[in-house]
């Protein structure tokens, strides 16, 4: 089990983290998600012992990771660290940046283990490039396979597809992550991306300000979001006043819905007059507006007219779900 403690973490007098302390089991994906410049980076940095922190801990089962001012290299052996920097030899090849990371011990079985990894991260036919001619998406993949040769008992990931375009994006995350799981490898990755972490992740840690403010299984924060910063992780979401739906209702009360939970009604419900309707390939998104001004983001099969006068509503056990005090967000 991995246990980190980070009680607080400054870069000069700034605070950076604030008391966050979390666990991972062996085998299991846990998330960073937050927005940018909540400390998801820094949490990777520390537990890879590249930033000292002032008050805390990071053990691995019983072995406590002891930092920079004890390694005179960062790092621990069972721990790898893929930065959103590649560190990479640029005037070797693939195939010679991936074996150098392997063990002096195997050299036997190198050439099957370099042929694995090219495998997975689908760059077969560049074994033998030079990793300077490669593009930047390709960089990001040979120093994913750089981390893995070793296979590390925990794999620290920062943003580990921000460079490869959404076509290799789908595969290479369904080829890592299921390769991850199989080898039992402990992972946490710093992530926008709720494609990376909705299909995958285990659980969780969201990130605000340098706090964890919310730590669940990746599903529960998806179905029941504690508020609008954790719901918007997701993408796009409504905070619909409860008055706009009971007149009767308490004030200070909305409801978090995502688009695609809303219901169509041919005349009761929520009146909007749509304003908007975006393409988005399997669907469409709208936006609309109330007779209070109050816009809402829903989505159709079909695309809506503009100037049309749609009902929507909102399904009961949703509204109870999700219903939050005005300033959650
Ligand atoms: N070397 C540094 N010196 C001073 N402040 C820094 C340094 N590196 C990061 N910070 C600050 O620490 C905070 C957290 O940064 P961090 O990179 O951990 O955020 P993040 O959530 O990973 O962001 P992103 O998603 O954009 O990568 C930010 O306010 C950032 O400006």
């Amino acid at each position: 089990m991995l246990r980190v403690r980070i009680d607080s973490f400054s870069y000069e007098n700034q605070k950076i983290l604030e008391d966050i302390s979390f666990q991972v089991e062996k085998g299991e994906y846990i998330a960073l998600m937050g927005e940018s410049g909540s400390g998801k980076s820094t949490v990777l940095k520390i537990i890879y012992g590249l930033l000292h922190m002032e008050k805390g801990s990071i053990f691995w089962q019983d072995k406590q990771a002891l930092g920079p001012n004890f390694n005179l290299v960062p790092g621990e052996s069972y721990m790898k660290f893929l930065s959103q920097d590649f560190d990479l030899m640029p005037f070797t090849t693939v195939e010679e940046n991936i074996a150098e990371h392997l063990s002096v011990f195997t050299r036997e079985s190198h050439d099957t283990r370099v042929a694995e990894l090219l495998q997975l991260i689908g760059l077969e036919a560049y074994a033998k490039t030079k990793v300077k001619n490669l593009s930047g998406g390709q960089q990001q993949r040979v120093a994913l396979a750089k981390v893995l040769a070793q296979e590390p008992e925990v794999l620290l990931l920062d943003e580990p597809f921000g460079h490869i375009d959404n076509f290799k994006r789908n595969i290479l995350r369904r080829n890592l992550f299921a390769y991850l799981k199989e080898k039992g490898i402990t992972v946490v990755t710093a992530s926008h991306d709720p494609n990376d972490v909705l299909p995958y992740a285990d659980r969780m840690l969201v990130l605000k300000d340098g706090r964890a403010i919310a730590h669940n299984t990746t599903r529960e924060l998806f179905e029941n979001p504690p508020d609008y910063y954790v719901a918007s992780l997701f993408g796009e979401v409504n905070q619909v006043p409860i008055q706009l739906l009971k007149a009767y209702a308490p004030m200070d009360k909305l409801v978090l819905i995502y688009p695609h939970e809303f219901k169509f009604s041919d005349a009761s419900g929520l009146k909007v007059e749509v304003v908007n309707s975006y393409y988005k390939g399997t669907h469409f998104l709208n936006e609309g507006t109330t007779e209070t001004g109050f816009s809402i983001y829903f989505n159709s099969p079909t695309p809506l007219s503009l100037g049309n006068i749609v009902f929507l509503n909102i399904p009961l056990e949703k509204v109870n779900l999700r219903l939050r005090p005005k300033d959650s967000d």
